[in-house]
């Protein structure tokens, strides 16, 4: 790559590939959504699903969103012993009215041979059929070649034929798939490059590749460096089996890594709103956001160890590749075992805590949080309680109640209507000075379920806590998570609760014993502690 910056086009297929990832099913609405969200970002083309192949495709398709980016419709090559005139899968695909369509196509002898049960030329005259008559309604074509590095490795000259028959049709694009995600990034970008010396400019070829070797987005830089000028790709690398190169990684190395970032030029300007946009998705699909995730995870700038943490503070440079901010992700330092001093006094400054170095109380901490965590403490996920520790050593916790005492039971039994059914109920018993309050609640939600005894609990607590009430009112329970340390009768219970507010405000609580229910409330009795120490501060 040299001399005057090439335009690299971006291609994400969140909603067609990403669609096919198992588990994963977006309605219209949230296809809209994540459409907009794309198109924010900058991406060059939306492939927005298959229309025709099923109701919620065919739904987007009927109102699509309307975008800058270039709204792509997918199909298939015409089916065998059809014209393309004469078939229904392409006349749906082409129905959608979208100013581009990919039509994906086999590019490997032995799928023509045996998935299609044509021979090599009929497939030909099929790319070549289906291309023009999409190109001859006026569209943006683009042939997606189907396992062409393992068609390529068999047959190069079939493999080559294949693309040709498209480009010669009218395609704009021809994108080499590695469909089944087994070759590995130095052969793509081998036969990225005999591609293009055989005659196909690389400013028409795309790089489509499957995470299935852990090596999605090597192989689409790899295909880049070669000299393709297209990357498809998904948010968060949803897709097929394994995924999809994640377009949340490909795109910030594109911009911000050689020699990349000084030879393309992408229609991505800022990279500043990737982690908002991946933390969405997430939220979307009811899934856990990937802590490790490069760039955008929760701990892609957590800096847990000791002598990190030291350097970090004198110079982020030191164990960061690049500033947080650029990708809208921000530095972390946590609590644990693995800390020193550097990272307890930074964590409580930014906890609003000044301590001076030196402190008497800062290595009391340190024992205090390793001593903990060898009992199955885990302050680096949860902060909260890790602030409401050190608050307790500094003298500067308040005492805002006392719990007296709890109990919680669950039932099981049979409902007027003979149903099985099981009804928790919890009762607590909270000081606040003199005052003294009891609060009895179940913890059966509109939906008539019960949620169990965790929850009856919660709700037990936060019922009535007297003048303290108001400032709980807008908290709600986000996620709940328990592990088991250790084995036998030395084993005990972690539970980590998650709990975020009204203002935005997200934070981790931890409780730790041998009953699951104790442990449970002591972290919920933190992540209150904590939000009436936070909204006191406001
Ligand atoms: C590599 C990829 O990820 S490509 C994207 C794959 N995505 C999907 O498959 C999701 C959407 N697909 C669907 O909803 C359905 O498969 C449909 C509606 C397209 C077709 O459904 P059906 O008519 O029931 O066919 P079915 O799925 O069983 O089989 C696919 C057929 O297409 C043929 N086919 C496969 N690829 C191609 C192609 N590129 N060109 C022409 N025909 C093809 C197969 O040979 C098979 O034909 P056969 O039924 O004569 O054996
Ligand atoms: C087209 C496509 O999704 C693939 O070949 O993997």
């Amino acid at each position: 790559m040299s001399g005057e910056r090439a335009r690299l086009f971006l291609y994400d297929t969140t909603l067609r590939d990403g669609q096919q990832t198992q588990g994963v099913q977006f309605s219209a609405a949230e296809k809209t959504e994540i459409a907009l969200m794309l198109d924010a970002l900058g991406v060059d083309y939306i492939e927005g699903g298959w229309p025709g192949a099923n109701p919620t495709d065919s739904d987007f398709f009927a109102a699509v969103p309307r975008t800058r980016a270039v709204m792509t419709a997918f199909g298939m090559t015409r089916r065998s012993g059809r014209s393309a005139d004469n078939d229904d899968v392409l006349a749906a695909v082409l129905d959608a009215g979208t100013a581009a369509v990919c039509l994906v196509g086999k590019s490997h002898d032995f799928h023509v041979r045996a998935a299609l049960g044509i021979t090599l030329e009929e497939n030909l005259t099929s790319i070549a059929a289906s291309v023009a008559h999409a190109a001859g309604r006026g569209r943006e074509v683009l042939f997606d070649a189907e396992h062409f590095f393992d068609g390529y490795a068999a047959n190069p000259s079939y493999a080559l034929d294949c693309l040709r028959a498209a480009l010669d049709a009218g395609a704009r694009w021809v994108v080499l798939c590695d469909t089944n995600g087994g070759t590995l990034p130095a052969r793509v970008g081998e036969i990225t490059a005999a591609v293009i010396a055989a005659g196909i400019p690389g400013d028409r070829l795309g790089i489509h590749a499957h995470d299935d070797t852990g090596n999605a987005v090597a192989c689409s830089l790899a295909a880049v460096q070669a000299g393709a000028r297209q990357v498809q790709g998904t948010l968060n690398g949803l897709g097929e089996r394994c995924g999809n190169a994640s377009l949340t990684t490909l795109i910030p190395t594109l911009l911000l890594k050689e020699p990349f970032a000084s030879n393309l030029v992408t229609g991505v300007g800022s990279v500043s709103d990737l982690t908002r946009i991946s933390r969405r998705l997430d939220e979307i699909l009811n899934r856990a956001p990937d802590r490790s995730a490069p760039y955008v995870g929760a701990s892609a700038f957590a800096h847990k160890a000791g002598l990190h943490a030291s350097a970090i503070l004198k110079a982020p440079q030191t164990y960061e590749h690049v500033d947080p901010a650029l990708v809208g992700n921000e530095r972390v330092i946590p609590m644990s075992n693995q800390a020193g001093q550097s990272n307890l006094r930074a964590r409580l400054a930014g906890a609003g805590i000044e301590v001076a170095p030196g402190d008497p109380a800062l290595a009391a901490i340190l024992t205090s949080v390793k001593e903990r965590e060898d009992q199955g403490y885990a302050y680096d996920s949860a902060q909260a309680s890790f602030e409401l520790l050190a608050r307790a050593h500094l003298e500067r916790l308040p005492r805002f109640f006392e719990i007296e005492r709890y109990r919680v039971t669950v039932e099981r039994r049979l409902n007027a209507a003979g149903r099985r059914i099981s009804v928790s109920e919890a009762v607590v018993v909270v000081r606040l000075g003199e005052e003294r309050i009891m609060s009895v609640s179940d913890s059966v939600g509109a939906s008539g379920e019960d949620a169990g005894p965790v929850n009856a609990l919660w709700r037990a607590l936060a019922k009535d806590l007297g003048r303290w009430q108001p400032a709980i009112e807008d908290m709600a329970l986000t996620d709940f998570r328990v592990r088991i340390i250790g084995a036998g009768t030395e084993a005990v219970t972690r539970v980590i609760v998650d709990s975020a507010d009204s203002r935005g405000q997200a934070w981790s609580t931890v409780g730790v014993s041998p009953n699951i229910v104790d442990a449970s409330f002591e972290a919920l009795v933190d992540a209150i502690r904590w939000k009436l120490i936070r909204d006191r501060a406001v």
